[in-house]
């Protein structure tokens, strides 16, 4: 109830206000860890709509206990990778702020990639900030906030302020509380978005459920795909394993793919037909229908066709 299944939106991107039955202006927080400004922002101002993007399970089961113990019906949490989430979920210039609080900088070079604010994330709040909304965010760590800070501005599309030393939070969060603790400062930086600009979802066009019919099966062929691999430069596919029902007349073919960094695991049906056989995403692959996974159910058929 207070959770959108994403994986269930009959199309992209979501409808939020029919979710909140408002159109509300939306106010994003990705990681709200423990949920605590995000809780109290909702109950101080309900003139908006809040959404929380978390990729903790933990962070978001606790939540939902806050959200339902103070009666709030302008709060959703969306369980996802804030990357795919506010690119995928989200149309142009629907978001009033998104605020990051205390992201981990993820320090080490090798472990860069990891870092929330890349390239492709700034060029995502390019596109679904309302011209003139904000990305707020406030950290422990004076670099981070700087590294972010050139990112806006080679990115072109924002007036970044200058990082400001600040006391506290308008709600205190866990992390704030913690770094506190350890005598650490805080840092504010305020990106405001000054263009328009649209960029390309993966979820864009075509919603069927990706299948593909053939005559006969290689069953050779079907079971020596464990271990088979695909990649091209925005798209990689592994085939993991084959599981086979004992008639024989059907196979689960387990499969990992990536989008642009959005990794995928779920299952591909082999299934026998009454004339030839369907190759098909599970039906409860709980999936969503990529680029990457439409290739996958290609490829499939095309290798084990006879
Ligand atoms: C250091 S904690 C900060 C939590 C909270 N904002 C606070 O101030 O207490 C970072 C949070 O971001 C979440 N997180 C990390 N990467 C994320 C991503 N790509 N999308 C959504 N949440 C993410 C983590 O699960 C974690 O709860």
């Amino acid at each position: 109830m207070y959770q959108v299944n994403t994986k269930e939106i009959k199309s992209y991107p979501i409808e939020w206000n029919k979710i909140f039955g408002n159109s509300n202006k939306l106010i994003v927080e990705v990681g709200f860890g423990g949920g605590e400004l995000l809780v109290n922002l909702a109950q101080h101002n309900n003139n908006y709509n809040y959404i929380g993007i978390e990729t903790s399970l933990t962070s978001c089961h606790k939540i939902k206990k806050k959200i339902f113990q103070n009666n709030l019906n302008n709060v959703q949490i969306i369980l996802e990778d804030a990357k795919f989430a506010l690119r995928e979920f989200f149309s142009d210039n629907s978001i009033n702020k998104v605020i990051v609080n205390f992201p981990c900088p993820w320090p080490k070079s090798k472990h860069a990639k990891n870092r929330l604010f890349d390239e492709k994330f700034i060029d995502t709040l390019s596109s679904v900030l309302e011209v003139d909304g904000e990305l707020i965010l406030t950290t422990d760590i004076f670099w981070y906030a700087s590294d972010v800070k050139e990112k806006f501005l080679n990115n072109g599309c924002f007036e970044v302020k200058n990082i400001s030393e600040i006391n506290q939070l308008p709600f205190k969060t866990r992390y704030e509380k913690k770094w506190e603790n350890e005598g650490r400062k805080k840092y504010l930086l305020i990106a405001q978005k000054r263009c328009e600009k649209s960029i390309k979802r993966l979820l864009e066009g075509d919603f069927d459920l990706p299948h593909e019919k053939i005559k006969n099966v290689n069953f050779d062929k079907l079971q020596s795909l464990v271990g088979f691999k695909k990649s091209s430069k925005n798209k990689t596919i592994v085939i993991k394993d084959i599981y086979t029902k004992l008639d024989g007349s059907k196979y689960l073919v387990k499969v990992f793919s990536e989008d642009e960094g959005y990794i995928q695991s779920y299952f591909v049906n082999v299934i026998k037909m009454k004339e030839g056989w369907l190759v098909k995403l599970d039906d409860i692959a709980k999936a969503y229908r990529t680029p990457a996974v439409k290739e996958v159910v290609n490829t499939i058929a095309k290798e084990i066709e006879n």
